[in-house]
């Protein structure tokens, strides 16, 4: 009787299971347009996508692709449907249609789950979103004078520098740390003090720490209901932080800070924004700002110190920024050439992009799109690309696409001729593209390579127990790079010369009465900023005359349509003597652009974006 029992209710099981699969299977079938990109992962219809990104992770999608090799294909989970691009040739199309195919829904969405805004500032957020008058059309365009090469970005360049320059002063001794805590450390306080200048609320350790809890949880306040109950540490540990952002507002503190911070309290006071929602916005913006700078700096590091090779080559590009006084010992280090002497170090750095991001940047589709003109995209749907796909697609980056190699993105790379040795400018996605083109871009890029040369040049790092090892990672769908998830333990161990100053050479605008000389100018396809020597004549007018004499003025004035993007600019600019932190005088930001790029085409500066 009792085992009837069991064979029948196994034999219900059973023929139940079969129901819903055959459900499943016709209800994918009927709802799947076959315009649209084939679906994956179909082997238990809506579920199986989920299983594999729960378990895999980023790493489900390069297991798609290497399984199938298709340009795009489309993944149904319940009441959701999102088309994953994963071939270069799709990345051009998707950058042409930034309304159709739009990042605002999502920086929305995260606005009102992610940083918690109110009603009315979610309102405020959506009013209009695909407009480009809107705040969210807007918003980027806005930061342009504070991120953007020229006196903004020197300011923020510069306060950053100071920081770490003097927080790696006081490390007179060898020192064990955790090597991605204490990156993670220096960096969230070099970058956020920069920002948010002397009343910096990361500046309290209560908050620091609270950074760290609110940060895990972004994927479930985005996703799960009940955030308050589903991801509580995250949610209390973001609530913790409103009370003093907001105080920072009312006390004014923004006008000590950055030009950033300022540009962002206009842009929000000018939309109406509330206190409130101003201070939740800033939360916001402080992920943008360090959630990806912190992992992407430990692996820079991790990848100069932890490969002999990678470091030798290094240390003698950074060697030769340094003076040495010979009566007093003291060392000059000149971090206004770094960019422009040091290609094996920017090289690094944008290989450390490439090969270890793990990126996703979505876009909601919002309207039905006939896109690339053979692919159905159905309104309401995400389009995703996996930036990890991109940047290990062999026909691209060549047959060692998915080894490190620091000298990658060199002119001149060894061993590497045609098709391998230059990639195109999209294949690159290390800071996104098209209209949402990291705006952060030219700051983090300066600040980490200022972080690493510090290093190099004061510091030997060696793991404690004698050899490096990789460590094993976290990867969170949210994160643009992975994340440690052991201890790495080494020794910061500091080099023999007994004082160092710093110098960055000082970037001045020059004005012509009210016209300040900034010539705005696409030529061709290439950008680039024009530096001056910096060891500039004493008067303004002999300044003036320098710069008008050394002008590369086109033959024809630019168009008006082609002066839209800050991006394509030729900035006059000018120098003094190189000015040393260590008093606190002036230094820039204005890192010097390669005279010759690491490589013309993968370019840091975002060449080939299109305007909003
Ligand atoms: C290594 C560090 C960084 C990486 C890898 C990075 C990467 C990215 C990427 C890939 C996007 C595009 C997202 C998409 O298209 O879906 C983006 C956007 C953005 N980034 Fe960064 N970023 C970094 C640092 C920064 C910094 C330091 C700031 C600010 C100071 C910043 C501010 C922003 C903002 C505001 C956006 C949104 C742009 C928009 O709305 O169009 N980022 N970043």
């Amino acid at each position: 009787m009792g085992l009837a029992m069991i064979d029948q209710t196994a034999w219900s099981l059973i023929a139940g299971l079969a129901v819903a699969y055959t459900f499943l299977r016709l209800l994918l079938r009927l709802t799947q347009d076959e315009k649209e990109p084939k679906a994956l992962a179909t082997s238990i219809p809506f579920i199986g996508p989920l299983f594999g990104l729960g378990i895999g992770k980023t790493k489900f999608f390069l297991k798609l692709r290497d399984q199938y090799g298709l340009p795009i294909y489309t993944l149904r989970m319940p009441g959701a449907r999102t088309y994953v691009i994963d071939s270069l040739s799709l990345i051009p199309p998707l950058q042409r249609q930034p309304r159709v195919l739009s990042f605002h829904p999502i920086e929305h969405r995260a606005a009102e789950k992610i940083m918690g805004l109110t009603p009315q500032g979610c309102d405020i957020l959506g009013a209009n979103m695909n407009h480009e008058d809107s705040y969210l059309g807007s918003f980027v365009k806005a930061l342009h004078p504070a991120l953007s090469p020229g006196a903004g970005l020197d300011e923020i360049t510069r306060a950053s520098v100071q920081l770490l320059r003097a927080s790696f002063d006081t490390r007179k001794t060898t020192t064990r740390v955790d090597l991605f805590q204490w990156i993670r450390h220096e960096m969230m306080l070099a970058t956020t003090n920069a920002i948010y200048g002397p009343h910096n609320i990361f500046k309290n350790p209560k908050h620091e720490a609270a950074w760290w809890t609110f940060e895990p949880g972004f994927m479930q306040l985005m996703a799960w209901p009940w955030p308050s109950i589903t991801a509580r540490a995250s949610f209390q540990a973001r609530e913790s932080l409103v009370p003093d952002m907001m105080e920072y507002f009312v006390k004014g503190y923004h006008e000590e800070g950055s030009p950033l911070v300022k540009c962002r309290f206009a842009y929000n006071t000018q939309h109406g924004l509330g206190l409130e929602d101003m201070a939740r916005g800033e939360i916001g913006q402080t992920s943008a700002a360090i959630t990806n700078t912190i992992p992407a700096s430990f692996w820079f590091v991790w990848h100069i110190f932890s490969d002999p090779a990678v470091l030798r080559d290094c240390c003698r590009e950074v060697e030769q920024l340094v003076t040495r006084d010979a009566s007093t010992g003291i060392c000059t280090l000149d971090l206004g050439q770094v960019k422009s002497s040091c290609p094996v170090l920017l090289s690094t750095w944008q290989e450390t992009l490439r090969y270890r991001h793990t990126g996703l940047q979505a876009r909601v589709v919002m309207e039905d799109h006939l896109f690339d003109g053979r692919y159905l995209l159905k309104k309401g749907a995400t389009v995703m690309v996996v930036t990890p796909a991109l940047h290990s697609e062999a026909s691209v980056w060549g047959p060692d696409s998915t080894k490190f190699d620091h000298r990658r993105f060199l002119r001149d790379r060894e061993g590497h001729t045609g098709a391998m040795k230059r990639p195109s400018p999209a294949a690159f996605r290390g800071f996104g593209g098209g209209s949402t083109l990291c705006p952060g871009r030219h700051f983090v890029t300066n600040e980490i390579l200022c972080f690493a040369a510090l290093l190099i040049s004061r510091f030997d790092i060696r793991p404690v127990k004698g050899v490096w090892r990789e460590p094993g990672v976290g990867l969170q769908l949210t994160d643009a790079l992975p994340k440690p998830i052991e201890p790495i333990e080494v020794e910061i161990v500091p080099k023999a010369e007994p004082e160092w100053k710093v110098l960055l050479p000082t970037t001045i605008k020059v004005e012509m009465g009210e016209a300040e000389i900034h010539i705005v100018a696409k030529l061709k396809e290439h950008a680039y900023t024009l530096q001056l020597d910096h060891q500039m004549p004493e008067s303004k007018a002999e300044k003036i005359d320098r710069v008008k004499a050394n002008l590369p003025l086109p033959d024809q004035p630019p168009a008006a349509s082609d002066m839209k993007s800050a991006d394509m600019r030729t900035t006059a600019s000018t120098g003094v003597p190189a000015g040393d932190v260590s008093k606190g005088d002036g230094i820039s930001s204005g890192l010097r652009e390669p005279a010759t790029k690491a490589s013309g085409d993968v370019d840091m500066s975002g060449i080939g974006r299109q305007g909003k």
